[in-house]
């Protein structure tokens, strides 16, 4: 089961990264927030909007729990670390990266994120959600890979010398 998983926060470029990964290694590159589009057949937001973030978070967990796939590169989206059972399948499929940008990059980055679809609760900031999550991407992650200061084919040429 060689594939690589990415995780870390929204914005930190996995899907950005993982796409071009996927091309360079010519791996299959799959997107879990598009598949999860694909088969629910409707968009992140609008199940969000239906389903709350709750809804979403177990919509996500179910469909990267039953993610099947060999020679991949995996963008996840960033709220799969709350899912056990997505990140147990992720870690027996491959080699878990967490890729890390601190806060203040993150801040810069995300102008958007009241709109962006991130599953944060009432009250919660990009802060408290990097606080909440960066343990959870640490306990998960096989190893992790500095994306600060760096262009996205730096960050590759990075996985690919930790990852074969
Ligand atoms: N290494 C990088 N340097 C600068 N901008 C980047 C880099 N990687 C991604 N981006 C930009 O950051 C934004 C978020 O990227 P995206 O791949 O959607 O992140 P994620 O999938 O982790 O949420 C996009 O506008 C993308 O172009
Ligand atoms: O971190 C999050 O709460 C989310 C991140 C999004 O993916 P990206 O990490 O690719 O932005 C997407 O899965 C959803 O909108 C929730
Ligand atoms: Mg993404």
């Amino acid at each position: 089961m060689k594939n690589i998983i990415l995780i870390g926060m929204p914005g930190v470029g996995k899907s950005t990264v993982g796409v071009l990964l996927a091309k360079t290694l010519g791996y299959e590159f799959i997107d879990t927030d598009l598949l999860i589009q694909k088969e629910k057949k409707t968009t992140l937001q609008k199940i969000i909007n239906k389903e709350g973030i709750e809804g979403f978070l177990k919509t996500e967990n179910e469909v990267v729990s039953q993610l099947k796939c060999h020679q991949a590169v995996i963008a996840t989206g960033g709220s799969v670390v709350y899912g056990q059972e997505a990140m147990e399948n992720m870690k027996a499929l491959g080699t878990v990266v967490f890729l890390e940008l601190p806060l203040k990059s993150l801040q810069k980055r995300l102008k958007n994120i009241k709109t962006r679809g991130v599953a944060m609760k009432e009250g919660q900031t990009l802060k408290s959600l990097f606080e909440e999550r960066v343990p959870l991407y640490e306990t998960y992650c096989d190893i992790k890979i500095s994306a600060k200061n760096k262009g996205v084919e730096k960050v590759i040429e990075e996985i690919v010398k930790a990852c074969l």
